[in-house]
């Protein structure tokens, strides 16, 4: 029977095309779907249904998807790193330019001049009143670079072409994301002294418990007032009543976000876009390809690839019978399960186990067709939260 993934977000052709049409069913409505594949829709624990084998966010942000309780339920959560950071990247510097030069405001008042229509006087005007949208180079200016993943650390390579200084923070940078940093990024201990020295401060984190409202008033009280902040990552880590006090109280000159709220329209200290820092047709068709093609190798194989919940894992096909095992990460488990299969005289081909956090998660290579009631007997073990046989065949009949 075809797979059904229901898609909850206009997602690029070229990824749905990774998810052959014989075998993958594709609706924006499912009762009992095998699979979700979204970008920003929000979506509610209670509207995932319990048939949902794995969720796929074409995209970076998962704060729209409830990650802790699909993590209780056994569902692996997918997201694309890297994949729109590029995206992200080529708008923020178009935010340092828009923060360092008057061009809003000059492309705002050249249009005020329709009426003028004498060239002369026309030009006249302008090289009047030109002073008036000066600007600053970003050339030795210092950026502040909050958070230095995929994102961060192409703006920080970004900035340094462009001549600034860059200043890094990011107390959970990963040693894979330290390896991609230009060496020239000096790193802030603190958020704090980061705040202080730089001229530009671009945020580039994910929005978690611990990040909401962290960009608050202390850290505007220690900015430079000619300091610009951009927030191309999410809208909750800006403390918004602070900021506003902030911008009224001149302690910062502009805030250019991809994030509008009602408060911050019409503001001429605030630059605002329709969050469109992944709304390109490169990273769109990269977003949906890579959600596809780690969606598709789960539900065939059970690996597992940029999940923001389960441990990676990939292991090689041998035989034509997989069982995939989650169950909380406590000792023995693997052992009770490893022992019903030898009850019943199933070997095992190839097994591979991994932990992350509360969660462990197994896949193992077996040479016979498990019967149903075995499968059941492991969904009844302790800490065991879910059993799912890939495979050609479906599970034995018992015998008597
Ligand atoms: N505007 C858009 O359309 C758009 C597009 C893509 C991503 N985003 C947002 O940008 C965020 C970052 O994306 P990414 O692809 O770079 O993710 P990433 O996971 O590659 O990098 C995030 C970095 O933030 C760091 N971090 C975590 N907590 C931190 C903290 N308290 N202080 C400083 N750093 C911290 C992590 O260690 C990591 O290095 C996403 O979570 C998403 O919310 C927005
Ligand atoms: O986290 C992300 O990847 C961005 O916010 C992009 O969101 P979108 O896919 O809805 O444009």
């Amino acid at each position: 029977m075809a797979k059904r993934i229901l898609k909850l977000n206009q997602i690029s052709l070229l990824g749905l095309d990774r998810l052959p049409r014989d075998e993958y069913e594709i609706a924006s409505e499912f009762a009992q779907p095998d699979a979700i594949l979204l970008r920003s829709h929000k979506l509610q624990a209670e509207d995932i249904a319990d048939s949902v084998l794995a969720i796929a966010r074409a995209g970076a942000g998962v704060n729209n998807i409830p990650v802790d309780s699909c993590t209780a339920r056994g569902i692996p959560v997918f997201n694309t790193p890297g994949a729109n950071a590029n995206a992200v990247k080529e708008l923020v510097a178009v935010g340092l330019l828009l923060g360092s030069r008057g061009i809003i405001e000059g492309s705002e008042y050249v249009a005020t001049l329709k009426t003028l229509r004498d060239k002369a006087e026309l030009n006249q005007t302008l090289e009047a009143q030109k002073k008036r949208f000066k600007g600053n180079e970003l050339t030795g200016k210092t950026l502040g670079v909050v958070g230095l993943g995929a994102i961060g650390s192409m703006v920080a390579e970004m900035a340094l072409t462009l001549g600034m200084e860059v200043v890094g923070y990011d107390p959970a940078l990963s040693v894979d994301a330290a390896w991609r940093l230009p060496r020239e990024v000096r790193k802030a201990d603190t958020l704090s002294a980061l705040f202080s020295r730089s001229d530009y401060i671009t945020l580039h984190l994910p929005v978690l418990e611990s990040t909401i409202g962290m960009i608050n008033a202390d850290l505007f009280a220690v900015m430079q007032p000619h300091a610009c902040l951009l927030n191309f990552a999410r809208q909750e880590i800006v403390d918004e009543e602070a900021l506003v006090a902030a911008l009224d109280e001149r302690k910062l000159r502009k805030y250019i976000a991809d994030f509008p709220s009602p408060d911050l329209i019409g503001r001429s200290d605030v630059i605002l876009t329709p969050h469109i820092g992944a709304s390109t047709d490169e990273a769109e068709d990269n977003c949906a390809i890579m959600a596809a093609d780690q969606l598709r190798d789960f539900l065939e194989s059970g690996n597992i690839r940029n999940s923001v919940n389960f441990p990676a894992l990939h292991l090689e096909r041998v035989s034509g019978y997989r069982l995939a095992v989650t169950n909380t990460n406590v000792p023995r488990i693997l052992g009770s399960i490893l022992a019903l299969l030898a009850e019943q005289n199933i070997n095992v081909v190839d097994m591979l186990n991994k932990s992350r956090d509360e969660i462990a998660y197994n896949l193992i290579d077996i040479d016979t067709l498990p019967p149903e009631s075995l499968l059941e007997q492991m969904r009844q073990l302790e800490g065991v939260v879910n059993v799912r046989l890939i495979g050609n065949g479906k599970p034995a009949k018992d015998a008597g």
